[in-house]
């Protein structure tokens, strides 16, 4: 509110110049105004009638009837609704009036102020201002005194007695040294801060002066309890040394980081990745990550909520790979953090490259096995019994009819499964080989018949197919048919009687188009009868049936066998053998093959390694060949020789061993193989005992 018009005695009548000492008497008793303002016709001030004008004019002892006019008093100060308290009281001081007019903007006077009309709002005024600051002083938050111009203290707030922990009338009248020992009233000119610490607490003092009623200053100390602002400094220091140990341990162990908040606006970025993306370091924090790193497709992650790592991506250049991570807080996704690999990315590349080639060699090879790779004139034989089998192979092949091929080991019975399947309508189907015997047993049912998604948890939870599903309209080729449990024997009758299954975890009937070859070097029959192998299996499986004989009832195939193996293996392996001694024919010949086809090859396999002259010698043959059909003395012959033993001797020596080992150790019959008596073979057998031993 305005402070004249506060203070100012209103006025709403004035004197004019025509006006009589009579009626100015009149006037000054009834407002008891000493001063009164003079205006002109217009109502604008043009001087006052004071009161001592008013005792000239009777001293004179003028005519009541005498005007005023000569008497007014036109040297005077007027002031405004806008002058200041300050000038107020400057112009009350030099005033001789003692009274100010105030008038409007028109020069109209509309109050008086008299040095009593001002000192009693001025009081009043100073009163509540004191009213105002001691209540400021006792709310506030800071601890407050005073003290006189010796610095006693002379008043204290609430605060301040709970802050020091000492009552009022302690306090009062104390030295402020005892409280503050830092403060020295001479060295003390203007406004100064003191850290003081009472007992565990920390304040922060700041100090000024005042002036007092006595012309004098002293002083007023303000207290703020920084305790609380000390630990949080310290918690904050603290922060800040895991902040910048944080910092460095990012950006050392991330190529790059970025992290996003749920809005989409990045909150932080390592600098690593301002450099490699040459961004601007000024707008980027709070910026949405899709005008400033749209291409590492961060906002995808934070509307889908689920973790993915890109594929390998380029840009100006730079190739990388990001990792986008979402950040939940109670189930809400609050953010996505994207993990950008740059580093090292050609090599992981180069790595990747080498796994996918692996891969697509192991796609190529396991599609090759779910292929027919063979066909009958992929099996060499010159035996009339096996060229038998292969006739019948061929019109068998014809149905659809369930075949079993028995056989020892190696004989050549999964070749003959898929000759079969080559010859048949569905030949360019798949052909689906189980190994019966190599399945885990709990693994077996999913094996043929697949499960459903999410029949187990885990991470193969999309489902997958069996080896029914995958023979659909080809051949399964069951090997080693003999090596199943009972319970699977139980269910695959049941899937050959109805052509139809189930897949594990699921309620959908399958049925299938599949022709089933199984294959086993055990006797069924045997198996049957002890109770190992289902009778009802065996019948359904046994319907056509192949037996291959083994090597050594077909020994010409041998010599057949052996020729395209060197020559397939000469490829293979990049040597050059051209031909063998005809003792390695002999000793083959000689021998029985339990491995068959496949002892056979491997043994070539072994033997081209070994030879040194594109002649594969007895010498390349592995030991325990020789061993059996008594070849090794030849060996040690010619490796090393005994200087007792002529060369005749030693080839009789091995003509009695090899007599003795086709006679299974029977001396008659090696007797009669060799063309000599007994009592000859004792005396020879004799002798050459006599030269090992020594
Ligand atoms: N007549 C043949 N002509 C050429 N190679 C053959 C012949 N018979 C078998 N083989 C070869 O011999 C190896 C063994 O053949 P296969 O695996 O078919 O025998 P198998 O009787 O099924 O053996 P197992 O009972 O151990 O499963 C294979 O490398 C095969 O190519």
């Amino acid at each position: 509110m305005n402070s004249v018009k506060k203070i100012m005695i209103p006025v709403d009548e004035c004197l004019t110049p025509n006006h009589t000492l009579n009626e100015a008497i009149k006037f000054m008793k009834k407002t008891k105004w000493n001063t009164v303002p003079v205006t002109d016709l217009t109502g604008k001030l043009i001087g006052v009638f004071t009161r001592s004008s008013l005792y000239q004019m009777l001293l004179l002892e003028l005519q009541q009837t005498t005007t005023i006019a000569k008497y007014i008093k036109e040297d005077i100060g007027t002031v405004t609704l806008d002058t200041t308290f300050e000038e107020l009281e400057e112009f009350i001081e030099i005033s001789e009036v003692g009274t100010g007019i105030v008038i409007d903007d028109f020069g109209k006077p509309i109050g008086l102020i008299t040095t009593s009309s001002a000192v009693l709002s001025f009081l009043h005024s100073t009163q509540l201002l004191k009213g105002q600051l001691e209540t400021i002083l006792q709310t506030s938050n800071l601890g407050a005194l005073m003290t006189n111009e010796q610095g006693s203290i002379i008043f204290v707030n609430e605060k301040l007695t709970r802050m020091l922990k000492q009552p009022e009338d302690r306090l009062l009248f104390t030295d402020l040294q005892q409280i503050i020992p830092k403060y020295e009233s001479s060295s003390f000119n203007k406004d100064v801060h003191f850290r003081i610490n009472i007992d565990s607490d920390y304040f922060v003092v700041r100090l000024s002066t005042y002036n007092m009623p006595n012309g004098k200053k002293g002083f007023i100390a303000l207290f703020q309890n920084v305790s609380e602002l000390e630990n949080m400094a310290q918690e904050l220091q603290t922060v800040k040394k895991w902040k910048s140990i944080l910092q460095t341990v990012i950006d050392n162990a991330y190529d790059g980081l970025v992290m996003i908040n749920e809005n989409g606006e990045i909150i932080f970025i390592s600098p690593s990745l301002i450099e490699l993306f040459e961004l601007d370091n000024k707008t980027i924090e709070g910026s949405p990550v899709d005008t400033i790193l749209p291409h590492l497709e961060l906002i995808p992650t934070l509307k889908t909520g689920v973790a993915d790592i890109s594929d390998f991506m380029e840009i100006k250049g730079i190739n990388y790979m990001v990792h986008r991570i979402p950040v939940y807080q109670d189930d809400q996704i609050i953010g996505v953090i994207g993990k950008i690999v740059y580093r090292q990315l050609h090599e992981v590349r180069e790595r990747f490259r080498r796994y996918e080639d692996v891969e697509k060699k192991l796609q190529v090879s396991s599609r090759k096995t779910e292929m027919s790779r063979f066909t009958f004139k992929e099996i060499l034989s010159q035996d009339p019994q096996m060229e038998k089998l292969m006739r019948s192979g061929i019109k068998a092949a014809k149905g659809r009819t369930t075949i079993l091929i028995r056989g020892e080991s190696g004989t050549g019975k999964e070749l003959f499964a898929h000759a079969i399947h080559s010859s048949s309508s569905s030949g360019k189907g798949p052909f689906i080989t189980v190994n019966c015997a190599a399945i885990p047993e709990h693994l077996l049912e999913s094996e043929f018949f697949g499960y459903e998604e999410g029949a187990f948890t885990g991470a193969k939870q999309k489902g997958k197919m069996g080896k029914f599903d995958l023979a659909n309209g080809g051949t399964l080729f069951l090997d080693e048919v003999g090596d199943m449990s009972l319970q699977l024997q139980a269910k695959l009758l049941r899937v050959l009687q109805e052509r139809e299954f189930y897949r594990v975890g699921g309620t959908e009937r399958i049925e299938v188009n599949v022709r089933i070859i199984a294959a086993t070097n055990r006797s069924l029959e045997e198996m049957v009868e002890k109770g190992e192998f289902r009778e009802d299996l065996f019948y359904r499986l046994n319907v056509i049936s192949f037996e291959i004989p083994p090597l050594r009832k077909r020994k010409k195939d041998i010599l057949l066998l052996s020729e395209s193996f060197i020559e397939e293996l000469n490829k293979q392996n990049g040597t050059s053998i051209i031909g063998w001694d005809p003792m390695v024919q002999q000793a083959m010949m000689d021998y029985d093959w339990p491995g068959n086809i496949r002892e056979l090859r491997n043994v070539w396999e072994r033997a081209m390694v070994f030879s040194e002259n594109g002649n594969v010698q007895l010498v390349d043959l592995p030991d325990y060949l020789l061993k059996k059909v008594g070849y090794d003395l030849l060996i040690e012959e010619e490796e090393t020789t005994i200087p007792e033993q002529s060369l005749l001797e030693k080839a009789e020596q091995i003509a009695i061993q090899k007599a003795l080992i086709k006679s299974n150790g029977n001396k008659s019959q090696a007797c009669k193989l060799l063309g000599i008596s007994r009592s000859v073979l004792y005396d020879k057998l004799k002798k050459y005992e006599a030269i090992e031993v020594n």
